[in-house]
């Protein structure tokens, strides 16, 4: 179908959307062009896999840019000398030295470690100008909502879209909601976009924008630096949103102007001429509106295992007897049984044993100033065990040390370390002990996230490094700066040190300009070509389904809101580069304990007990369930398990769309009716039976219980009959190439992409595969 943009006022994120579409299917399916692909050693082994396997390739290597970020060590890489040396945890180097080998086969550009500008895959894409405003931008990660602060639309996929993008450079979309969230006025002195997204999601919930994206607006975000908007936007996915988004500004062009990847000359002056346009239409509609005065927001940390459990430092613990909702009262319970603290304690006398500044949301330059700020002329509080700041790239790395940040944490007693994930999610050897407490910068504070019971602390950077200092939590208003004679603390990057930042560090080759002359494309607006196209590859992917028609099973109830995929996978089950075997790990810290000798012993939770070991259905009461990171290994060790269909109020956007994939049923229905006709029948271990065709749920002697359930079109037809996505999308080939016209003209700014990198070493493909070969000699 033809898809035509509304003429009457646009969101900047309708905009965006619009620009995109390559195609629209009958029913409300997008197929959006991808301009920008990011890609990690952790969601993509087995993406690569499918492609290899059914014959496919990478097709716009220019659109795509891989590094390893979430298993690397990051202690000094001064004697690095080969992965089987420095990486000891056998997993770990498993999965980086397969992303190795995927690059080289596939031809991708990649940092890997012994490169200057390997970083965490949000810090790098920005850094390089690899990202752009107005682009379409995914990863095989949920923080993908970081380069939202350009203007883009970026969001987190599964590794089923990893390797959908791999292969068509589209993803199959449905248009979410438009939410706008405005922040009128100015943030007081020392109130940063950290303390500013914690505040909002404490207010509107982890599922407060599920099924929307969010635009951050008004005056306090307009005044925001590029990094402060990154660290939003990054967090937006905490709300539940499938993206956020900032305005393009003259501070978005100034960051990203002279980037290596940016457009130069004419090509940026054609560019800014259409960032420009992007704006949000005045009377545009949105479906949400939220305000918020910055003036009501001060420090804010979390306390709890949930991103949206934040609080004023000023504050207390908060109290479960003042809680009436019974599932929200016993999540309060259990959080503050988890995190070991006692109802109305004062935040700020509660004491820490680490402190971890780094992350995508808060490992970059400015993150560092203003942490370093604090620290200097002080000395860490006895009761710290361990104080380390990560730098989010190895280019932040250098332009930190150029400006000597790194000799104040060493004075003050924090280690100073080389970029990656780190104790961010603990998949390499940055974790924390049972029971250790952090004051950390990062962006999730789920049970287990840092460790096996660990307890995470979400906060700003400036607050972690005061904790730091203090051994307990602090209002950074109150802190006594040693390094007032310098200047003020520096809670914001001006362009000026932009520019610096730039010159010291980004010492690139400046890049051609792309190749590919514009082309004439006669029309604006796409054609419609039938669908039916001869050179369509026909050999099915890895990932191949079985149909799923009806479904009779055993159902298992789950008395929890905000489930999320750390709990349903926790990350040491992630070093896989297969999508089977995952099933000891499913809910794994709510399935095992260990016993005196480290062995690990069944605990009574429903899955382990009969007859719900053998269930096929999970009945869910609370929202949100799936939320947080974009692992498919959720879904994956949840059929692993026999799981074949859940029904819950709400899920996470990403766990949703990863489901599918994977022949998983989530089935949305009214809380009230899961548990007034679902549950009983759960709580005995009776069988329901799902029937998918009539869109119903029957009890076992047939008696209708539910009528009639939602699901998008598209996706019962790609269930009921086990298509595979990549194949259906392939047919599209003729949209895909006439887009990919439409681009090289309109948008000839974006042409090249990481194509212009400089390397020294040229990844070599292993076998000629693609008919991009040339382009690929050309680096
Ligand atoms: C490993 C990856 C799938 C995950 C994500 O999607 O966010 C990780 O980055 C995280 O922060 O939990
Ligand atoms: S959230 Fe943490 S683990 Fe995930 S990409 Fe960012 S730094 Fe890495």
């Amino acid at each position: 179908m033809v898809y035509t943009p509304s003429k009457g006022p646009r969101t900047l994120y309708d905009k965006v959307f619009d620009a995109h579409v390559v195609h629209q299917d009958e029913n409300d399916s997008f197929l959006l062009y991808i301009d920008r692909h990011l890609v990690h050693e952790v969601t993509s082994p087995q993406a690569f896999e499918g492609l290899e396997n059914a014959g496919r390739n990478v097709r716009r290597i220019d659109c795509t840019l891989a590094t390893v970020d979430h298993n690397i060590p990051t202690e000094s890489r001064k004697n690095f000398k080969s992965l089987d040396t420095f990486i000891k945890q056998n997993d770990s180097r498993l999965q980086v030295k397969t992303l190795e080998n995927n690059v080289k086969q596939f031809g991708v550009p990649y940092f890997g470690m012994s490169e200057a500008r390997q970083g965490i895959v949000h810090t790098i894409g920005p850094e390089e100008g690899f990202t752009l405003p107005g682009t379409t931008v995914v990863c095989g990660d949920s923080h993908t909502s970081t380069h939202g602060a350009f203007g883009s639309l970026a969001f987190g996929i599964g590794t089923s879209e990893v390797e959908h993008v791999l292969a068509t450079q589209t993803i199959i979309q449905a248009k979410s909601k438009n939410m706008r969230i405005t922040v009128n006025g100015k943030l007081s002195a020392g109130i940063t976009s950290k303390d500013l997204i914690l505040y909002i999601i404490g207010l509107i919930g982890t599922a407060g924008g599920t099924g929307s994206v969010i635009e951050f607006a008004g005056e306090a975000i307009e005044a925001l630096s590029m990094e402060a908007r990154m660290s939003m936007c990054n967090m937006a996915i905490e709300a539940g949103a499938r993206a956020g988004m900032i305005k393009p500004d003259e501070i978005t062009f100034q960051y990203t102007k002279g980037r290596p990847l940016a457009p130069k000359g004419a090509e940026w002056e054609k560019a800014v001429a259409y960032w420009k346009t992007l704006g949000t239409d005045k009377d545009a509609k949105f479906d949400h509106e939220i305000e918020i005065e910055a003036i009501d927001v001060i420090p804010t940390i979390t306390w709890g295992t949930s991103p949206q459990d934040a609080l004023p430092i000023t504050g207390a613990v908060p109290d479960p007897k003042n809680v009436n909702d019974p599932i929200k009262k016993s999540g309060m319970e259990r959080a503050l049984t988890y995190m070991g603290l006692k109802a109305n304690t004062p935040l700020m006398s509660i004491k820490v044993d680490k402190v971890f500044i780094g992350s995508c949301t808060n490992g970059r330059i400015e993150d560092l100033r203003s942490a370093a700020a604090v620290v200097k002329g002080h000395k860490l509080a006895d009761n710290i065990k361990l104080a380390m700041v990560v730098p989010g790239s190895g280019l932040v790395k250098k332009q930190a040390e150029a400006e000597g940040l790194h000799n104040i944490f060493q004075e003050a007693g924090f280690e100073w370390r080389e970029a990656g994930c780190s104790m961010c999610l603990g998949m390499n050897p940055d974790i924390l002990n049972a029971y250790e407490r952090c004051a950390s910068t990062s962006n999730r504070n789920f049970e287990g996230r840092q460790g096996a019971l660990s307890r995470t602390h979400l906060m700003s950077p400036a607050m972690a490094a005061a904790a730091g200092i203090s051994g307990h939590f602090i209002d950074i208003r109150e802190f006594e700066y040693k390094s007032q004679d310098e200047g003020s603390p520096k809670l914001e990057v001006t362009s000026e040190d932009e520019r610096e930042l730039e010159s010291a560090a980004y010492d690139h080759v400046e890049p051609a300009q792309p190749e590919d002359a514009p082309q004439d494309v006669a029309n604006d607006e796409l054609k419609d070509i039938p669908t039916k196209s001869n050179d369509a590859p026909t050999k099915p992917s890895s990932s191949s389904m079985k149909p799923f028609l009806t479904l009779e099973g055993i159902s298992a109830p789950l008395d929890k809101a905000n489930v999320d995929t750390d709990a349903i996978i926790p990350k040491q089950f992630l070093k896989t580069i297969k999508r089977t075997g995952l099933k000891k790990g499913l809910f794994y810290e709510w399935r095992f304990h260990k016993d005196d000798q480290g062995k690990d012993q069944e605990t009574d939770f429903v899955l382990n007990v009969e007859p719900w070991r053998k269930a096929e259905i999970l009945i869910v009461t609370g929202d949100n369930f799936g939320c947080g990171s974009s692992r498919e290994h959720a879904p994956w060790a949840l059929k692993d398990f026999g799981i074949k269909s859940i029904i819950a109020p709400s899920y996470g956007d990403i766990f949703y769309n990863n489901s599918f994939k994977n022949g998983l049923l989530p089935i949305r229905l009214d809380q009230q009716i899961i548990i007034d006709k679902l549950i009983p029948i759960a709580n005995k271990g009776g069988k329901l039976c799902v029937d998918l065709p009539n869109q119903r749920i029957l009890d076992s002697n047939g008696n209708v219980l539910v009528d009639h359930f939602e699901i998008e079109p598209f996706r019962k037809h790609c269930l009921v009959n086990g298509l595979d996505d990549i194949g259906i999308t392939l047919q599209k080939e003729q949209f895909i190439s006439k887009y990919e016209a439409l681009r090289r003209d309109k948008y000839s700014f974006l042409e090249g992409g990481s194509k212009l990198l400089k390397f020294d070493n040229i990844p070599k493909r292993k076998a000629a595969v693609t008919t991009f070969d040339t382009v690929h000699q050309d680096w």
